[in-house]
């Protein structure tokens, strides 16, 4: 099973922007290596301004990097995830939110194995989850918990309480659950607490001064943090 723990969202604006700024001089597979080097196992590549072909050519360089020391996963893009696991590249599947392809489509163009990441912020949601075969999803990304930056039509932030309800909603349904959304430094703890498998982040990481120094921290205190009851 992959290891959503600590799940670098590797986006492509936001990485280009903290460039551009001298936050960092990285290019985003430079991030991903980074961060995968201090612990990371589990990458998204968000680029919502890349073409399929763009979004092919960037998938095959960070799955050179990654080179199955972390789960490569590729957000929206179904038929290149496709495409490059026929092809024998190392994407180990997709994410999709509400308005993107279908999980159920999604999973029968993908195949059993690969891992189907989808957006879940809402009740019914969590009601069409359950009508869905076990096994077409294989986790689900909850938020946001803060407000954010990254993405300009993000759902409203849920706080840490509203997380902690809602993953309890979700459970027993066999998907991983991934908090999403103004995370970072410092709240390991409180995501883990909440029942969370997961965090992802994008700017903590993508945007901080050293995108390893940043993963490591994450790393040191998602592994330091109490692992929630089993249930
Ligand atoms: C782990 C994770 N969770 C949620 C999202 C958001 O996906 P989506 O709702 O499809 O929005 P975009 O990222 O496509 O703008 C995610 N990417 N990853
Ligand atoms: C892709 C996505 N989906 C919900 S919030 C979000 C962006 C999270 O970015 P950040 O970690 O910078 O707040
Ligand atoms: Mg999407």
């Amino acid at each position: 099973m992959n290891d959503p723990s600590v799940y670098l969202v590797a986006d492509t604006r936001i990485t280009a922007q903290a460039r551009e700024r001298g936050v960092h001089a990285l290019t985003l597979p430079e991030v991903v290596a980074e961060a995968v080097e201090a612990g990371v196992r589990m990458v998204q590549i968000r680029a919502k301004d890349a073409t399929a072909e763009e979004m092919e050519a960037l998938a095959r360089e960070v799955a050179a990097v990654t080179d199955g020391r972390a789960a490569l996963v590729l957000n929206d893009a179904v038929d290149v995830a496709v495409r490059l696991r026929a092809a024998g590249v190392p994407v180990d599947g997709v994410h999709v939110g509400q308005s993107d392809r279908s999980p159920a489509e999604a999973r029968a163009l993908l195949g059993p194995a690969a891992h189907l990441g989808l957006s879940a912020n809402q009740p019914e949601h969590l009601e069409a989850l359950r009508r869905l075969p076990r096994g077409t999803v294989s986790a689900i990304g909850v938020g946001t918990v803060r407000a954010t930056q990254t993405k300009a039509d993000a759902p409203a932030p849920k706080g840490f309480d509203g997380l902690r309800d809602f993953l309890a909603a979700a459970e027993g349904l066999g998907v991983q659950r991934i908090a999403i959304g103004g995370l970072g430094p410092g709240d390991p703890s409180r995501v883990r607490e909440a029942g969370a498998d997961g965090m992802a982040v994008v700017s903590a990481i993508c945007a901080a001064p050293s995108p390893r120094e940043a993963a490591a921290l994450l790393r040191a205190e998602w592994d330091a943090s109490a692992p929630h009851p089993a249930g």
